[in-house]
């Protein structure tokens, strides 16, 4: 419900001053105008005031005094039915999160608050964050490591991915994962670390689109006291912290220059020297790298180093869309929704056959996070355990209706789907009719020839002509 006055209004609900003016700052960044309640109750006695009245949305922190925050936002809700709420919870506060939702929340934003999922989430709930009916994928939710055999995908250009990333995770080579946000890429990374022989070492995150430009050299390299105006205490870098572990520098395409120059330096030499600081330090890092931009553009644009992209990309790998592995929706909703069952408060949710087709038809420009975010969101909306088309009428509004052909095969833009392990009601697919897919697959990617899909296939000439008989494959397929 944004209004048309230019200036929109917002509470902030919290009793920390300087995250108060954090908030404020970020707030008006995004073109708000902000009013303080240090507490819960003293929000509700403002709603009927004048500021009140005037309010377009209210940001409440978890932590803020007074009534408890799932009460506040059934009593605003009670008052105000319509005005925006969003909810910032602790990091793990996803209990917190659902009581909210439950209680009537717009959304919520986990802390540590990245600024432009805070600004997005706000214009989101009030309505002017893109199209009506688009669906933008909400904050993290579910923020659990995942090791690579929890990691969902079968579609072949996935497993091409998870090939080249666990056998990356054995050595101690840089790696950098592309892929578009949203697509898995910090999940393959925690994966890596995992798997790999330091996994006991430390595991350092930095997300480098969370941060100001400014500041990404010192966090990773650290910097003395007085280094700069603002540097009032001296500070150990963030490489320094992952000795004998793994970094993940997360979104590397937002690295300014002078960084990137300090970073090549770093891999060649081994030595971390903090920003105004003489001395050298041996660190033992590995480093992880993820980006959501094609770097040869950005090369190619003079903003990223060549020197450093090839240093960081001993090993490389691309994290296919999820509409470039429509296969694993299906797999990959059951998951999550088996995941989304198991978060405090949420009970067992299943979902029809006629849900997941719409599911499988969408285009999810947010991939993984988006399906994630629309399956927890349906999940605390829903008023029964199993969720229905009914549940997805943004998505059904966004494909306009209709997603599946007469004989309920998917049908998806005429694309193929890729080998997918599972049947539409979750069981496996018998045996024969996985391995008769792959077979046809692997005759449609080697163009027919035959030497190459038995080799490729690990098995001999005769063994695949006796399997197509077996099978019934057709090979002018
Ligand atoms: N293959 C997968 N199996 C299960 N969950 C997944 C998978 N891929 C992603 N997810 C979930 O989707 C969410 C988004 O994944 P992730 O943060 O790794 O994306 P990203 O590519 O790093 O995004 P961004 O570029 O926006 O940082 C995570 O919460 C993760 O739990």
């Amino acid at each position: 419900m944004a209004t048309n006055r230019d200036t929109r209004m917002l509470m902030i609900v919290d009793s920390e001053p300087a995250q108060q003016r954090f908030l404020s700052a970020l707030a008006s960044r995004g073109g708000w105008r902000s009013v303080i309640a240090a507490d819960t109750d003293t929000a509700l006695a403002r709603l009927g005031t004048q500021d009140g009245m005037a309010l377009d949305a209210v940001i409440v922190d978890q932590g803020a005094p007074g009534i408890p925050i799932p009460e506040f936002v059934a009593e605003l809700r009670r008052w105000r039915p319509a005005l925006p709420l969003v909810v910032i919870t602790m990091r793990n506060g996803v209990e917190m999160a659902v009581a909210a939702m439950r209680a009537g929340a717009s959304d919520f934003v986990q802390k540590p608050i990245a600024p432009d999922r805070l600004l997005e989430a706000l214009d989101r709930v009030t309505g002017s964050g893109g199209p009506q009916g688009e669906l933008r994928p909400l904050t993290e939710k579910l923020r659990a490591p995942l090791g690579f055999e929890e990691i969902i995908g079968s579609s072949p250009n996935f497993r091409t991915a998870l090939a080249i990333a666990a056998k990356a995770a054995r050595a101690r080579i840089p790696v950098m994962i592309n892929g578009k946000p949203g697509a898995g890429k910090e999940v393959f990374a925690r994966a890596i670390h995992s798997a790999s022989p330091r996994s006991r070492g430390a595991l350092v995150m930095v997300d480098c689109s969370a941060v100001s430009p400014g500041l990404i050299g010192s966090g990773l390299f650290g910097h003395e006291r007085g280094a700069f105006p603002g540097a009032f205490d001296r500070q150990i870098g963030r490489l320094v912290q992952a000795d004998g572990g793994s970094i993940i520098i997360d979104h590397i395409e937002c690295i300014p220059l002078e960084t990137q120059a300090r970073l090549v330096e770093f891999l060649s030499t081994g030595e971390v020297q903090m920003i105004g600081g003489s001395i050298r330090q041996n660190v033992d890092v590995r480093i992880i790298s993820t980006s959501a931009s094609p770097l040869d553009k950005l090369i190619e644009a003079g903003h990223f180093r060549e020197d450093l992209y090839y240093a960081l990309t001993t090993a490389q790998l691309t994290l296919p869309s999820l509409s470039e592995r429509r296969g694993d929706i299906g797999p990959l909703t059951r998951h999550l929704l088996t995941r989304i069952s198991g978060l405090p408060g949420m009970g067992q949710i299943g979902i029809t056959d006629d849900a997941l087709r719409l599911l499988v038809s969408y285009a999810w420009p947010g991939n993984v996070r988006q399906l994630q975010d629309v399956l927890f969101r349906a999940a605390v909306e829903s008023k029964t355990d199993v969720l229905t088309a009914a549940d997805f009428s943004a998505i059904e509004a966004a494909l306009g209706g209709g997603t599946a052909n007469n004989d309920g095969e998917i049908a998806i833009n005429g694309e193929a789907i890729g080998v997918t392990l599972y049947l539409p009601d979750g069981n496996l697919r018998p045996l024969e009719e996985i391995e008769a897919d792959v077979i046809r697959l692997a005759i449609g990617h080697y163009r027919g020839r035959m030497s190459e899909v038995a080799r490729r296939l690990g098995i001999g000439r005769s063994t695949l002509y006796r399997k197509l008989g077996e099978l019934g494959i057709d090979t002018a397929a």
